[in-house]
């Protein structure tokens, strides 16, 4: 488990995280959301004791990572894919991470058999493409088995493949009873991939529930209906108080009553219906919208 209590960390005027308090507990995957430069990156540095708060706590299991004798073996973590040294082969270094952290050397080819790298063990990594990197990078998090594993953007770069085979993962860790902590600047990335998701903005928690809760708390639902007389419709549905929007033609979208309710009215006042579906909005745009305001770089403003 993960436990950040009012965790803050300014860098002179900026306030890269803000008071942030949340929990990530084991047996899920925790979606870690934001836009860029939310702060995402700099909790996992936190949490992993590579950056110290300016104040607020962070721990791991109760205890703060950097009193944690054997870290590595505790949490493991992939934070940048791309940092790695080019020269070496990928079976090279992992075996210089075992080494250095006392992990038997019999977990590389354990580990570069799970991320399904075993051909390109023998490879120099700097020809790697980033897919195989991330691979390489999630193979360095596995090394020493540990309870708690944090991934900062973990799906760049992975062909649709690799996407699905890290999801498959990640399901697989967290079902083993492990803590799991993803970080995404994409909700349609964790859509499929977490169980609870954490929001922030600007540093800030913006929202912290299950992807069920998020979703009624902030998809908003609506029913579009097609028929030959919109007006007519119209003016059933408003009187039933629900709000109509007439889209032309013969398009109205209309929220505050069930598909169901929709079509016994319409058949009650004998009003003909082509076409009748329920949507929610998705999860991306209720996340786009709550973190609208936190973006810090939007489209079309001078960088
Ligand atoms: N070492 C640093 N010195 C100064 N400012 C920093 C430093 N590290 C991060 N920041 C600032 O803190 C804020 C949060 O950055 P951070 O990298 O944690 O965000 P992020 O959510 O991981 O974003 P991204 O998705 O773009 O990686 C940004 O405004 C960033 O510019």
């Amino acid at each position: 488990m993960i436990e950040s209590t009012r965790l803050t960390k300014r860098y002179g005027d900026t306030v890269a995280v803000d008071d942030l308090t949340f929990t990530v507990e084991p047996g899920l995957v925790t979606g870690f959301l934001g836009p860029n430069g939310a702060g995402k990156s700099t909790t996992l540095r936190m949490i992993l004791g590579l950056n110290a708060p300016t104040s607020g706590t962070v721990t791991v299991d109760g205890v703060p990572f950097t009193r944690r004798p054997r870290g590595l073996r505790h949490v493991g973590a992939l934070l940048d894919a791309q940092d790695v040294h080019g020269g070496r082969s990928a079976r090279a270094h992992l075996a210089a991470l075992a080494r250095g952290n006392r992990i038997p050397p019999s977990r590389v080819d354990a580990v570069l058999r799970d991320v399904g790298l075993t051909k390109a063990a023998g490879r120099r990594i700097g020809g790697f493409s980033l897919g195989m990197k991330q691979r390489l990078g999630i193979a360095g998090a596995l090394l020493g088995d540990p309870p708690v594993l944090l991934f900062d953007e973990p799906l760049n770069g992975l062909d649709p493949e690799g996407v699905l085979w890290v999801r498959g993962l990640f399901r697989k860790l967290a079902s083993e009873g492990r803590t799991v902590l993803v970080s995404s600047h994409m909700m349609a990335e964790m859509e499929h991939t977490a169980d609870r998701i954490i929001v922030i903005g600007r540093g800030r928690l913006i929202a912290d529930a299950s992807l069920a809760e998020f979703s009624a708390r902030h998809a908003s639902r609506g029913v579009t209906v097609h028929t030959p007389d919109p007006a007519a419709l119209e003016a059933v549905l408003v009187a039933e108080g629900a709000s109509v929007q007439r889209e032309g033609g013969p398009a109205v979208s209309v929220t505050g009553l069930t598909a169901a309710r929709i079509g016994d009215l319409a058949h009650r006042h004998r009003i003909v219906l082509h076409e009748l579906a329920a949507h929610t909005s998705s999860l991306e745009s209720a996340f786009m919208s709550l973190t609208a305001d936190s973006v810090e770089y939007l489209a079309g403003e001078p960088r």
